[in-house]
C-alpha cells in the first residue's frame, strides 16, 4: 500500500478563493473590507517571511492589511499600547501579534491584552476556553485546518482513535479539544511519554506538532492511519516536518507532506477566521457553509 498524499496547498488555494468570494459580498453588504493587522516585533528571518506570505494572502482575498513592524527592543509597554489602539480601530477586524516574541517580552500579557473578538489566532484564554467548553470562538489556524484536511479525507471521524504528539498552546491542545468535538478517542503524547511507538501504532489518526525532524517513523504506524504533519524544520536547508515521511508514507493511508501540506493551511484559516471577526464587528450573520 502507497498513501494518498494530502495536498493541503491545492486544498488552502480553494479555501481562499472562497474566502475572497465571501469577502466580496460582506464588503459590498458592510461598505469596508475586512482588516488583519499583522504585528512583528524583531526581525527573525522566518518570521518576517510568514508576515510578508500573510500580507500577500491577506491582500489577494480582498482584505486590508495593516504591518506594524517593530524593533526587537522594543519595550512590552509600547508594545501593548500598540495592541490597545488596534483593538479600539473600527478598521481593524483581526489581531495576530507574530510569535515568538523576543525574550523581554512577555508573551502571555500581550496575547492577554488582544480584544478576545479580534485574536483571529485563537491564542486568548477566552478562546481557549470557549473551545474547550464547547461555545463559539476563535479556534487557533493550524490546528483546524488540520481537522479540514482531516474531514476531507476521512468523512466523519466519530469512533476513531487519534493521538496528538505534542501539547502546546498554539497546536496540541486545541487539536485535541477539535478531536474530541469530532467523537475522537484523543490521546495526547508529548516528551514524557513512555512508549510513544506502541501508542502511535493504535492510532487511526497521527497528528504530530512536536518540533523535532523526522521523529514518527514508518513502523510506528498503523498501516492505513492518516497522518498530518504540522513539524516545519530547517534541516541542512531543506524544510522537513516531524514525521518521516520516506518510511511513513508506504505505510498510511494518506499523509500531508511538509512543505505543500499543513502549513498553507495555516494561512488560509487566518484568512478565514479574519472573515468571521469581520462579520462579528460588523453584526451581519456568519453563515459558516463550506468555510
Ligand atoms: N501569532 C502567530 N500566528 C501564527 O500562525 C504563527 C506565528 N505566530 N508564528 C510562526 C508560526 C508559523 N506559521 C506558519 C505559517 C505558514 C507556513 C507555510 O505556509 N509553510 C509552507 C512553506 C513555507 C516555507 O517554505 O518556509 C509549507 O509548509 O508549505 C508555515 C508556518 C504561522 N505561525
Amino acid at each position: 500500500m502507497n498513501a494518498q498524499i494530502i495536498d493541503g496547498k491545492a486544498f488552502a488555494q480553494g479555501l481562499r478563493e472562497r474566502v475572497a468570494e465571501r469577502t466580496a459580498q460582506f464588503s459590498e453588504r458592510a461598505g469596508r473590507v475586512p482588516g488583519l493587522a499583522v504585528v512583528l516585533v524583531g526581525e527573525d528571518p522566518a518570521s518576517q517571511v510568514y508576515v510578508r506570505s500573510k500580507h500577500k494572502a491577506t491582500v489577494a482575498a480582498g482584505m486590508a492589511s495593516f504591518e506594524h513592524r517593530l524593533p526587537a527592543e522594543t519595550a512590552q509597554d509600547e508594545l501593548l499600547a500598540l495592541v490597545a489602539s488596534l483593538n479600539a480601530d473600527d478598521a481593524v477586524d483581526g489581531i495576530l501579534v507574530q510569535l515568538p516574541l523576543p525574550a523581554h517580552i512577555d508573551e502571555n500579557a500581550v496575547i492577554a491584552a488582544i480584544s478576545p473578538d479580534k485574536d483571529v489566532d485563537g491564542f486568548h484564554p477566552v478562546n481557549a476556553g470557549r473551545l474547550a467548553t464547547g461555545l463559539d470562538g476563535f479556534v487557533p489556524c493550524t490546528p483546524l485546518g488540520c481537522l479540514m484536511l482531516l474531514k476531507d479525507r476521512l468523512g466523519n471521524l466519530s469512533g476513531l482513535d487519534a493521538v496528538v504528539i505534542g501539547r502546546s498552546n498554539i497546536v496540541g491542545k486545541p487539536m485535541a479539544q477539535l478531536l474530541i468535538r469530532e467523537s475522537c478517542t484523543v490521546t495526547v503524547a508529548h516528551s514524557r511519554t513512555r512508549d510513544l511507538p506502541a501508542l502511535v501504532r493504535r492510532a487511526d489518526i497521527v497528528v504530530a506538532a512536536v518540533g523535532l525532524p523526522e521523529m514518527v517513523k514508518g513502523d510506528w504506524l498503523k498501516p492505513g492511519a492518516a497522518v498530518i504533519d504540522v513539524g516545519i524544520n530547517r534541516v541542512e536547508g531543506k524544510l522537513v516536518g516531524d514525521v518521516d515521511f520516506a518510511s511513513a508514507a508506504p505505510v498510511a493511508g494518506a499523509i500531508t507532506p511538509v512543505p505543500g501540506g499543513v502549513g498553507p493551511m495555516t494561512i488560509a484559516v487566518l484568512l478565514r477566521n479574519t472573515l468571521v471577526a469581520a462579520h462579528r464587528n460588523a453584526g451581519i450573520a456568519f453563515e459558516a457553509g463550506t468555510l
